[in-house]
Order: structure tokens, then C-alpha cells, then sequence
């Protein structure tokens, strides 16, 4: 499904983040976005995810399908936001437990599915305590499968990691997330390289998005290849003229 947003503007109170924005979001490819620091970057999320109550907003969010996007959104975020005291299956499960009380078998077949698709099989009845870091983050990936929304927006999601765990984390979202909608907020030119099909950046005040840059190539890509050195090099020399 494409998912287009039409000359959308957003201010809290009497600050203008944005305004006659346009954004697309092509069926089936990853879209990041980059920009400094409060250039508007969640706000553009929560825009699209219908959540930003107190802002003002106008435009339109397009559909190809013609049905509103609100509802049909999963989210992934830079802390795992898994439930304590919930086991590492029930938190995959957690929307149909809320929708449903009690999963069905089937459900309950694909979240044990999702976990071996992000090595944690084993681990189904362990509790999030008792994780890495990293593996915090994979279960949070298999539960943002298991909602199987036509959109998944992602907000920093692998920022807390360390750089290994973080390439392999980039690796298995790739390889699990190939074919569908994303969306990404990131603050690192090689995550967005590596990752994604089309990249923008927001900058200025009210903020706009550049033209996508669109590397070449599948992904995920080397970290070392030139394209990406390239192209690293040039988004990093635009973010730093944007940082005061
Ligand atoms: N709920 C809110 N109420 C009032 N102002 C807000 C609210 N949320 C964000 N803002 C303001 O909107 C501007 C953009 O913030 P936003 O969080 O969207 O930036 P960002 O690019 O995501 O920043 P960061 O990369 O630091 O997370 C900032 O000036 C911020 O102070």
C-alpha cells in the first residue's frame, strides 16, 4: 500500500515544525529520514501515526487502498518496550492479547515462529530481564511483525546498541522486514545507508525533506562499500551544516 502525506504542517502551541510537507512512502520499500536534533523528525511520526493530540495539524494522509491509515501502524522504538513480567512469547502476542484475552493456537504458532526468526526460540518463556540488550531489541522486531500492519515506523530503533550488536540487529531487520512499508527515524547516515531504499533528510525552520537520495544495490549493504562511503560522507557534511 502507498501511503502518501500532502502539504501537512504541525505546530505545538505557537512553534511551526513543519509546514506544506509532502512525503511518500512507496509500497514495499524502507524509507529513512535524518536531521538534527528537534528539527521535527518524531513529530513527523506521530503525525503519521495519528498521535500528535496536542499539535495542530493540517494536510492529508493518502492511502492507496483509499482507507485511512489511523490503526494500521506498527511501531517500533529505541527503548524494546517489552511488559517485565510478561514472557518473551506472551510480549510477541501482546497485541492479540489485548485485542482477544487469550490468543489462538495459530497466533500463538506465529509467535513462536517470529522467535526463531530472530534466533530466540529457546527462549520463548524467559522473561525480558533475563536478555541482552540486543536480544531485548530482536523480540521487540518479532512482536512488530506479529501486529502485520501495512506500515512500520521506526524510531532510532537500534541506537542503544552497541556497534556490533547493532550491525547484526540492521542485518536481521533487512533480511525480516524485506517487502514491507517502513518508515525510520534515524540520526545515523550508515544505518539509513545500509537499510534503506530511499533517504531524506528534514532540515530548516519550519522544517522541509530533500529530495530521497536512492543508493543502489540490496540490502543490507557493506558498511565499507563506496557508494556508502559516499554517500555517508555527503549526508554527514549536510547534518553538520544543520547543527548549530
Ligand atoms: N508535545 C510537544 N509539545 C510541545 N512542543 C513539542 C512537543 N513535541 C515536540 N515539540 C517541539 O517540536 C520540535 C520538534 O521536536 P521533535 O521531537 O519532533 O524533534 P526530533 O527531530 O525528533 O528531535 P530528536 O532527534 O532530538 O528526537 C522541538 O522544538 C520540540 O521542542
Amino acid at each position: 500500500m502507498d501511503i502518501r502525506i500532502e502539504q501537512a504542517s504541525l505546530r505545538w502551541q505557537h512553534h511551526c515544525v513543519f509546514s506544506n510537507l509532502n512525503l511518500s512512502l512507496p509500497a514495499g520499500h524502507w524509507t529513512s529520514i535524518l536531521g538534527q536534533s528537534g528539527v521535527g523528525k518524531s513529530s513527523l511520526l506521530q503525525l503519521l501515526c495519528g498521535i500528535a493530540d496536542d499539535a495542530e495539524i493540517e494536510g492529508r494522509i493518502e492511502c492507496s487502498d483509499g482507507r485511512p491509515l489511523q490503526g494500521r501502524v506498527a511501531w517500533m522504538a529505541q527503548q524494546d518496550l517489552l511488559l517485565p513480567w510478561l514472557s518473551l512469547l506472551d510480549n510477541v502476542l501482546l497485541g492479540a492479547r489485548l485485542r482477544q484475552g487469550t490468543p489462538s493456537a495459530e497466533q500463538k504458532e506465529l509467535g513462536h515462529y517470529l522467535l526463531q526468526q530472530v534466533g530466540l526460540a529457546d527462549r520463548a518463556l524467559s522473561l525480558p530481564a533475563q536478555l541482552s540488550g540486543g536480544q531485548r531489541q530482536r523480540v521487540a522486531l518479532a512482536r512488530t511483525l506479529f501486529q502485520d500492519q501495512p506500515l512500520i515506523c521506526m524510531d532510532e530503533p537500534f541506537s542503544a546498541l552497541d556497534a556490533i550488536t547493532r550491525l547484526r540487529l540492521q542485518d536481521l531487520a533487512a533480511k525480516l522486514l524485506s517487502g514491507r512499508t517502513v518508515l525510520m527515524i534515524t540520526h545515523d547516515p550508515l544505518e539509513a545507508l545500509r537499510l534503506s531504499d530511499r533517504i531524506q533528510v528534514l532540515r530548516g525552520t519550519p522544517a522541509h525533506l530533500t529530495d530521497p537520495l536512492l543508493p543502489s544495490g540490496t540490502v543490507p549493504r557493506s558498511v565499507d562499500a563506496p557508494e556508502v562511503l559516499e554517500y555517508q560522507g555527503r549526508l554527514l557534511r549536510m547534518l553538520a551544516e544543520d547543527t548549530p
